[in-house]
């Protein structure tokens, strides 16, 4: 019997459900069906040729008097690594910029503005090993490594804004490892860095011994496409990292990730999200998005304004306290 491999929810899901059935399904679990992005034939075709997925969704909002669409298109870039774990360290880094410089490319055919990488995407991902060598020799300086003049060159040439997730060695601060998502304008300038706050701690996704919890706080990038920022993997499960991002104005929010799900794929603030790309092939999910749905949908819900902020803050300075006493009532 051939093996069986699991490529995704959607392609099962479109295979073994009748079309009436699989609208409804769909409604539920993406909140709305979203239209399919038209992407010009070359880059489906070089897409093809060069063995990745190719998808693209819109995500619109409602047309209003005073403000024109804020539309800005965003590409998030999923791969395998290229060469086996045990050749030299900068054959490895190398081919990975070759493999997702080719990617660039049809996203820039496709008019993507903003790309974001996958996280440590330079190198195949060992966190989860607990050795050392040789993977902290990946590790580089956020501010002017290899990889960042590679972005910067792709940033340039294709005018777009490039995020790219690395293991950053600080050489500032004693050679330091960061778990780092470096932002490069579209200018080709690095506009800053954004480091990931929490360290998973799960068994044997336990990255504390790699790198250090970020010390950069929700840190947001002012974009010629709009305001970004990081929330590099793990920090999803903390819905208080999420908060604080969008309480510094960010109007998207990237979570570049390494991990063992099938999880790339895009939300907007309506709950709505597109479907993910395949679990076992390299990827380019685009996104197009009218930014005008973020205050469309904060104004509809209210959320900032019934959040009660001042509440939790006041709460929360109490519970961090050593000698905190829950307010538990009791008989
Ligand atoms: N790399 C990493 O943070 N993995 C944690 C697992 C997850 O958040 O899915």
């Amino acid at each position: 019997m051939s093996e069986y491999f699991f490529e995704s929810i959607e392609k099962t899901l479109e295979t073994y459900i009748p079309d009436v059935e699989l609208k409804e399904i769909k409604r539920i679990l993406y909140g709305k069906e979203l239209r399919k992005l038209t992407l010009p034939q070359t880059a489906l075709d070089a897409a093809l040729e060069r063995n990745f997925l190719l998808q693209g969704y819109v995500f619109a909002a409602a047309s209003e008097e005073l403000r024109a669409p804020r539309v800005v298109r965003v590409g998030l870039i999923q791969n395998k690594i290229v060469l086996p774990t045990d050749a030299p360290v900068l054959d490895q880094i190398t081919a990975l910029h070759k493999r997702v410089g080719e990617i660039v490319e049809v996203a820039a055919i496709c008019g993507v503005n903003i790309v974001c990488f996958q996280e440590a995407w330079t190198m195949p991902f060992a966190f989860c090993t607990r050795e050392r060598e040789p993977w902290t020799e990946f590790a580089e300086s956020a501010e002017n490594g290899f990889t960042t003049r590679f972005c910067q060159e792709l940033a340039k040439k294709y005018n777009m804004v490039i995020v790219s997730p690395i293991l950053e060695r600080d050489e500032i601060h004693g050679g330091t490892l960061w778990n780092t998502a470096v932002v490069v304008s579209n200018s080709g300038t690095v506009l800053g860095k954004s480091r990931k706050n929490h360290i998973p701690r799960v068994g044997d996704f336990n990255e504390a011994s790699y790198y250090m919890e970020g010390n950069t706080g929700h840190r947001v990038f002012q974009t010629q496409f709009g305001k970004i920022a990081v929330n590099i993997c793990y920090g999803r499960h903390h819905p208080l990292n999420w908060l604080m991002y969008s309480m510094h104005g960010a109007e998207i929010i990237f979570n570049p990730s390494a991990t063992v799900g099938d999880l790339s794929y895009v939300t907007a603030p309506d709950g709505s999200r597109s479907p993910g790309l395949s679990r076992t092939q390299d990827g380019l999910l685009i996104a197009e998005l009218d930014l005008n749905l973020n205050r469309q949908i904060a104004d509809k819900w209210n959320f900032k304004m019934t959040g009660r902020f001042d509440l939790y803050a006041k709460e929360l300075t109490k519970a961090i306290q050593h000698d905190f006493k829950p307010n538990v009532v009791k008989e």
